[in-house]
């Protein structure tokens, strides 16, 4: 049996916003969910009713305090994610923005922050934007792109960290060495952290279209594109 085989798939969205003149992106650090400790554009899963722009446009207000004019958001692809024996696959419908209004803010779920193009902190972002954000960034977009994640062994997926505790400790003096000069000193203990390095998957392999004639509108569950944007 394939361990890619799809039998359904969530569809979410994905927004880029950039500033073409300061070569800059806004990206937001994912507090909790799915890609936490991450940095990556906002988006999320399109709910019943919605097309993949509204709720891409509801995803980026909520999760960045911003607002695009639906004329102003531009398709510029989609990405199948896929996971090893997992029958859901995420099919992500990515927009580009290049101007918006308001006012970025931070929520409990995403801190947003402006990067240069030059500094994108793509060893703390999903492992398949190396392969299509430089495309993006670049106009190569339209892209569509399939891309295959395998769950990482525990022991490749942590990364231990080491953190000093340095607090007072006050000796109790004991009955028989009473009286003593009592001092204070310190102390310290280590404790070990688990922290997932670039996210609990490891991407195992991808196919990846730039330059396509037209924007795929949705993807058939053998992973071609099923159809494009009129
Ligand atoms: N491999 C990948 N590369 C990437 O760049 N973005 C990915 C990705 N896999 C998922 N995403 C994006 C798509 C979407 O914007 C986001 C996941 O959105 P979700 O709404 O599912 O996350 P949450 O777990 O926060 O869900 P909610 O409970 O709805 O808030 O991560």
């Amino acid at each position: 049996m394939d361990p890619f085989h799809l039998t359904a798939k969530k569809v979410l969205t994905l927004v880029m916003v950039m500033d073409k003149d300061q070569q800059k992106i806004l990206l937001g650090y994912k507090k909790r969910g799915f890609g936490a400790h991450l940095w990556n554009g906002f988006g999320g899963k399109v709910e019943p009713g919605e097309t993949p722009k509204e709720g891409a446009l509801r995803e980026l207000e909520e999760e960045a305090g911003i607002t695009v004019k639906p004329e102003k958001l531009y398709k510029a692809g989609i990405l199948l994610f896929l996971f090893e024996n997992d029958p859901v696959g995420l099919e992500t419908h990515v927009y580009k923005a290049f101007e918006h209004e308001g006012q970025i803010r931070e929520c409990d779920e995403m801190r947003p922050q402006w990067f240069n193009f030059a500094d994108i902190p793509f060893d703390q972002m999903w492992e398949d934007d190396r392969v299509w954000l430089p495309k993006l960034l670049q106009g190569q977009d339209p892209l569509f792109g399939k891309m295959y994640f395998k769950r990482k062994p525990l022991d490749e997926s942590v990364e231990t960290e080491t953190i000093a505790v340095t607090a007072p400790v006050t000796p109790v003096p004991s009955a028989t060495s009473f009286p003593v000069n009592v001092s204070t000193t310190m102390t310290s203990t280590s404790f070990t952290t688990t922290q997932p390095i670039n996210g609990p998957f490891a991407m195992s392999d991808y196919k990846f279209e730039q330059n396509l004639p037209a924007v795929p509108r949705e993807i058939a569950l053998d992973g071609t594109i099923a159809s494009f944007e009129n």
